[in-house]
């Protein structure tokens, strides 16, 4: 049981659900993004969703792909964040941490090299939102065997693919909330409660959701029916909005502040 597994356990014994910030690495740099982590913990996120920034993000809106575009002047990669990670547990964060990454950085890195370092920067878990359905075998397989649960993505238009994603899932299963692209909105995919707990019935796995939350009101809409709750474009154009004052010494501590501010009113009692 990896320290993900071991979060998730511990919140639903306590009826509660996992807030699950995303940020882009290195956005707008990587020692931000560590003190932005210890934030995000403080504010009461269970689980970080990692960001490898890309050049190509097909499955992100304009907020995500601003922000990759920042983070890539940095040169980011996939072995910086891995590195950010073990900064952050240097920084005391105590939380797991998901990596999140398109397909084509991980080939360029390597399969078995991958899952080598993944294990080796104590990472729980991993999002690749454009893997190719015929690999997702090969990769989940060198995933568990490094310890690590390749977490998939379920969507309400899957319909009869639910059943297969859902039972052979590992960690939780990510529910996307809408169609498109990452995104804040004020409106989620019609029927959204039913495709929860239909995907609930295919699985015992923690059942998580994301895509668009984006209030207070949403997370703790979700929260009800879900263990998880994933935000990533709202903290990203917070933290776009906050960089002013991040980058100016005297006011960089009043930034971060108003970061955790923002991100704690996600966190559900
Ligand atoms: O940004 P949103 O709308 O809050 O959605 C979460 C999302 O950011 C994060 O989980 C993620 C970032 N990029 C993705 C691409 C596909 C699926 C999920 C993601």
């Amino acid at each position: 049981m990896n320290l993900m597994d071991q979060t998730f356990t511990r919140l639903k014994s306590n009826d509660q659900t996992a807030l699950i910030p995303f940020l882009t690495i290195g956005d707008p740099d990587i020692e931000t993004t560590v003190d932005i982590i210890v934030e995000l913990e403080a504010a009461g996120a269970d689980i970080v969703e990692l960001g490898v920034p890309y050049s190509d993000p097909l499955a992100d809106g304009p907020v995500i792909q601003r922000a990759s575009q920042r983070a890539l002047k940095h040169k980011v990669n996939i072995r910086t964040c891995m590195e950010t990670a073990v900064k952050a547990r240097s920084a005391g964060v105590k939380l797991p941490f998901i990596l999140f990454t398109y397909y084509n950085p991980v080939l360029q890195f390597g399969l078995d090299q991958f899952f080598a370092e993944l294990n080796a920067h104590e990472i729980s878990g991993l999002i690749i939102p454009d893997l190719p359905i015929e690999e997702s075998a090969d990769i989940y397989r060198m995933a568990e065997t490094a310890g690590i649960h390749l977490v998939p993505l379920v969507a309400p238009t899957s319909d009869e693919r639910i059943a297969s994603i859902a039972s052979s899932a590992k960690g939780f299963v990510y529910c996307v909330s809408s169609l498109g692209v990452t995104g804040e909105r004020a409106s989620f995919f019609e029927g959204i409660e039913d495709f929860i707990q239909k995907v609930k019935t295919y699985t015992d796995l923690p059942v998580a959701i994301g895509f668009g939350i984006s209030s207070g009101e949403q997370a703790a809409r979700f929260a009800r029916i879900c263990d998880g709750v994933v935000v990533g474009s709202a903290i990203v154009r917070q933290i776009e909005e906050t960089i002013p004052l991040l980058q100016d010494a005297e006011r960089r501590q009043e930034g971060l502040l108003q970061i955790r501010n923002f991100v704690s009113q996600f966190k559900s009692e």
